[in-house]
């Protein structure tokens, strides 16, 4: 059964006017290595400790800046947003198609609350905390080619003929702002469509991206901003001591305008300083260390880093399978082709090194996790092929095959093929990036001994359910499987009304 909304009743939650307050017991372990009785054991000890969560329920009006606008991504989500807003159906070859938010982690997916009569009763995602209505969601960015969002999204070739004839009068006035172009940082074949660049130096290119959040939120008289990077994929920028490795070093370079600060990290400082949360989509290090410093020290969010929209969704459920069954994948060879923009720029050597990166990382948790099947150090086959491909346009095709070996010296191999237009599985991923962002700066928590209540790190890895490359703090586990991923947001979420993490026991059935 389905329900729409519901609220918890307990001792430990009390609702206000403006926030819900939370007491939780977070059962975890502690582990030791000791030596008893000569020899070194390791003991594991169960322990609980009390969590105290304070979520504000006051949603602000939120603003969505993309660098990027007029991509196919951006110009999708926009689209997207719009016609779910204003309730647009068209028609197409099969029927008349009404729109949605499938694929969507907040707006269309649901979570189980319990079970009554031997029913199992679930309820929207979104109702466990309150977030902001994506109708309400207020538009802008940047984009260093200045065609309008009613073009950019015929150029894109996306979305269905009618629909975009009936979304035309919404998006042409919506005209992206100058954006920090550096040919040196993407492939020479995007430096034709940058007629919309901001002009001086880097520190000056800095301040302007401040000046725009700044008149945006004015003129847009919204509550809260957050910015979004879906432009071109970078090469990885050099890290190099004394260039970026400390705040310092990352603002004094800023200020000699040093040609390897990218354009992705100048709009990152420029957030962080104005400390507004920004999210990377893309492969790319923006996060060099001086930025992720500087956004420590400041208590700024930022996440990344790249999407993790398709093929990679799909090996961090199945490798996460093959291993969770005792099953040891020994190779994994990876191709798509796809004929968008994005695969134009991805076709240079150093863009598509970046996205060699963020897609290779992806297994490491799942293989490390079991010593029965990998020696230490050890790890399958990875290969990733990415082709650009102009005539399938946005349609990317996904070609995988998984080799594993099985019980008694046998192999198995899968394969798989996937084929799906890339900016509609990578828009809701756009949307709940932003809307789970904007949610996690209205939580604040504390354990039992800590005086006062905090946010959340500002490396914000709450996001990871939505990144092929999970960026964490120093000294955190990287956590690639996906059903873990969505596990740790919906068990955070469920903890700020006082529910238990879903253990899927069932108890009282048995
Ligand atoms: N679609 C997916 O499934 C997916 C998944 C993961 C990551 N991504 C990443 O998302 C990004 C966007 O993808 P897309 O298909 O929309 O690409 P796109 O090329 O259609 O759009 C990128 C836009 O960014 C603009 N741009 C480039 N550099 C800029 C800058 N410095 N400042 C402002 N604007 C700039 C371009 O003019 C373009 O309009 C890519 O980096 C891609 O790798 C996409
Ligand atoms: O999420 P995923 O399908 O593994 O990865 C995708 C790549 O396969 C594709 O080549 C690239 O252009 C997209 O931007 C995206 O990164």
């Amino acid at each position: 059964m389905f329900i729409d909304s519901f609220k918890v009743e307990s001792p430990n939650v009390k609702y206000t006017h403006d926030e819900i307050h939370s007491v939780y017991n977070y059962e975890t372990t502690e582990l030791l290595h000791e030596n008893r009785s000569g020899t070194y054991q390791w003991i594991v000890k169960p322990k609980s400790v009390q969590y105290e969560f304070k979520t504000d329920i006051r949603v602000p009006k939120l603003g969505m800046m993309l660098v990027g606008w007029g991509g196919n991504n951006g110009s999708t989500l926009t689209a997207g947003i719009i016609a779910n807003r204003e309730g647009i159906s068209w028609a197409t070859k099969d029927k008349v198609q009404q729109a949605n938010y499938f694929g969507s982690l907040t707006q269309a997916s649901s979570i189980r609350v319990g079970s009554i009569d031997g029913e199992e009763i679930y309820a929207p995602f979104k109702s466990l905390l309150p977030m902001v209505n994506p109708d309400d969601i207020v538009f802008g960015g940047w984009d260093i080619s200045d065609m309008n969002l009613a073009d950019a999204m015929a150029r894109s070739k996306v979305l269905d003929i009618d629909l975009q004839k009936q979304l035309r009068p919404y998006m042409e006035s919506m005209v992206p702002l100058p954006g920090i172009f550096d040919p040196d940082f993407v492939a020479a074949n995007q430096t034709s469509r940058a007629n919309n660049v901001i002009k001086g130096t880097k520190k000056e290119q800095v301040q302007q991206i401040i000046k725009d959040i700044r008149e945006f939120k004015e003129k847009s008289k919204v509550d809260r901003v957050v910015v979004l990077w879906t432009a071109n994929t970078e090469r990885y920028s050099n890290v190099i001591v004394g260039l970026n490795d400390t705040i310092e070093n990352l603002m004094a370079s800023v200020d000699k305008n040093e040609s390897e600060i990218s354009p992705s990290t100048l709009y990152a400082i420029a957030c962080v300083l104005e400390n507004v949360p920004f999210i990377n989509g893309s492969p790319q290090n923006t996060f060099v260390p001086g930025l992720i410093d500087l956004a420590i020290h400041r208590n700024s969010l930022i996440g990344g880093d790249d999407f993790k929209s398709g093929q990679t969704k799909m090996k961090s459920v199945l490798v996460d399978f093959l291993v969770g069954a005792g099953i040891k994948p020994t190779s994994i060879v990876s191709y798509n082709h796809l004929g968008n923009n994005d695969g134009m720029n991805l076709s240079a050597p150093q863009t598509f090194r970046s996205k060699e990166i963020s897609k290779s990382n992806v297994v490491d948790d799942m293989v490390s996790s079991n010593g029965i099947l990998f020696e230490p150090g050890e790890h399958p086959d990875h290969v990733v092929v990415i082709k650009y491909v102009p005539y399938v346009g946005d349609s990317k095709r996904a070609m995988d095959e998984y080799t594993s070996e099985i019980f008694m010296g046998g192999k198995s191999t899968i394969v798989l093929h996937n084929t799906c237009e890339d900016s509609l599985l990578a828009a809701p991923i756009i949307l709940d990036l932003v809307l789970l962002a904007e949610l996690s700066t209205r939580i604040q928590f504390k354990a039992e001994g800590e005086g006062k209540f905090h946010s959340f790190h500002p490396v914000a890895t709450i996001l990871s359910y939505l990144t092929k490359a999970p960026l964490v703090p120093p000294g955190t586990p990287v956590v690639n499987a996906l059903s873990k991923q969505r596990a740790m947001l919906e068990n955070i979420m469920r903890a700020c009304v006082g529910l238990a993490p879903e253990n899927n026991m069932i108890l009282e059935y048995k």
